[in-house]
């Protein structure tokens, strides 16, 4: 990086607004931001960073593009408290971002949780809440092509249909006025391990990704590692078909909310027949599903939809046996009737 200067800290790169010293994978980031338009100039962009390679490459990435693209930078960090390091963890992204001379948030977990999935959610609440208080429309992560792939992986495994497939968006808004942006979808978490080495990046090491017991971490250098032997590019190509998968999904997803809307009573529970037997299966699922999604009190499941689906062409009086919350479906003439709803899950 010959012309480049080192800002106060001397930690940071200041690169004005040339191109000088960017590696391919700033050449790819730059691109993939522009042309599927996850952010624009000037934002202000909240970087969920936990320490991990993944989202400390997309933080420097962000800072060595900053100059051209005016934003305004900040990192935020949750500290779920169920590590040992957690705390020193936390601590070392808070140094980071005072080396790098921009703001640094964190939100501390009231309490330890177990699951992965509470977690999860309670990431995503915490960096909102963050987003809100200080005035940011974009949270980025640093998800990438591997972790879309995994996820796929994952779905596929229990047995989800094409919706579980799709797996990992690039964009999604998480309120009306914050979006959350996924720049690194198109890398692998080799290139990104591979940027971290090369620009010196210390990356805090999460105990918990060797512990084989969770399914993620056993796909993750198991199963992908032997998938390579079959296609080398692996990753990408799952993550391709991710990508693929998300298209059609939106577009069945329309169809079968249009069908929805013709089939449905306007007062009760109840779906025509005559407009649902014309309909092809895949769309008869999706607007079964949709039905019960609005009617039952949890998530329907496989079974649940496939019962519904059966009553389109059975006989006269047929029926369900009781979904979630104990309503039955059954069949009068033209109509399938969803009744006896109340609002337990059971
Ligand atoms: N403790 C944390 N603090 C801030 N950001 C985090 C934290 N953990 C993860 N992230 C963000 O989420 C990204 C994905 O992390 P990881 O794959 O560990 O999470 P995940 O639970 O699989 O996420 P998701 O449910 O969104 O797929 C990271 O690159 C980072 O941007």
């Amino acid at each position: 990086m010959p012309e480049a200067a080192f800002d106060r800290s001397n930690a940071r790169y200041l690169q004005g607004s040339s191109n000088q010293g960017w590696t391919p994978l700033h050449a790819h980031l730059h691109r993939t931001l522009k042309e599927r338009q996850l952010l624009v100039q000037k934002q202000r962009v909240l970087v969920a960073v936990s320490g991990g390679q993944d989202s400390l490459c997309l933080v420097k990435l962000l800072l060595d593009l900053e100059p051209k693209w005016g934003w305004h930078l900040a990192i935020a960090h949750c500290n779920h408290r169920w590590r040992s390091d957690s705390d020193a963890n936390a601590a070392y992204v808070n140094q980071l971002a005072c080396n790098w001379q921009i703001p640094y948030y964190q939100q501390t977990a009231e309490s330890v949780t177990t699951s992965e999935a509470t977690a999860r959610q309670w990431r995503y609440e915490a960096l909102t809440t963050i987003a809100q208080q200080h005035d940011y429309s974009c949270i980025a992560t640093g998800h990438t092509a591997s972790d879309r792939a995994e996820t796929l992986l994952y779905n596929l495994m229990r047995g989800s249909g094409a919706d579980g497939l799709q797996a990992l968006v690039w964009k999604r808004l998480l309120t009306p006025a914050i979006q959350l942006v996924r720049p690194l979808l198109g890398m692998t978490r080799a290139a990104t391990g591979q940027f971290c080495h090369d620009a010196q990046l210390q990356v805090w090491d999460d105990t918990t990704n060797d512990d084989l017991t969770y399914a993620r971490n056993r796909i993750r250098q198991e199963l992908l590692p032997s998938l390579h032997h079959f296609n080398p590019q692996v990753e990408f190509a799952l993550s391709q078909t991710a990508e693929l998968l998300q298209a059609d999904v939106e577009y069945l997803e329309a169809q079968a909310a249009a069908l929805l809307q013709q089939a449905q009573h306007p007062e009760r529970l109840g779906l025509d027949r005559a407009v649902l037997q014309n309909a092809p299966l895949a769309l008869q699922r999706r607007t079964a599903r949709q039905f019960l999604q609005q009617a039952l009190p949890c998530a329907p499941n496989f079974d649940h939809i496939e019962k519904l689906v059966g009553l389109i062409t059975a006989p006269n009086r047929s029926q369900t046996d009781p979904f979630p919350g104990g309503a039955i479906a059954h069949v009068e003439a033209n109509w399938i009737w969803l009744k006896h709803y109340n609002d337990s899950c059971g």
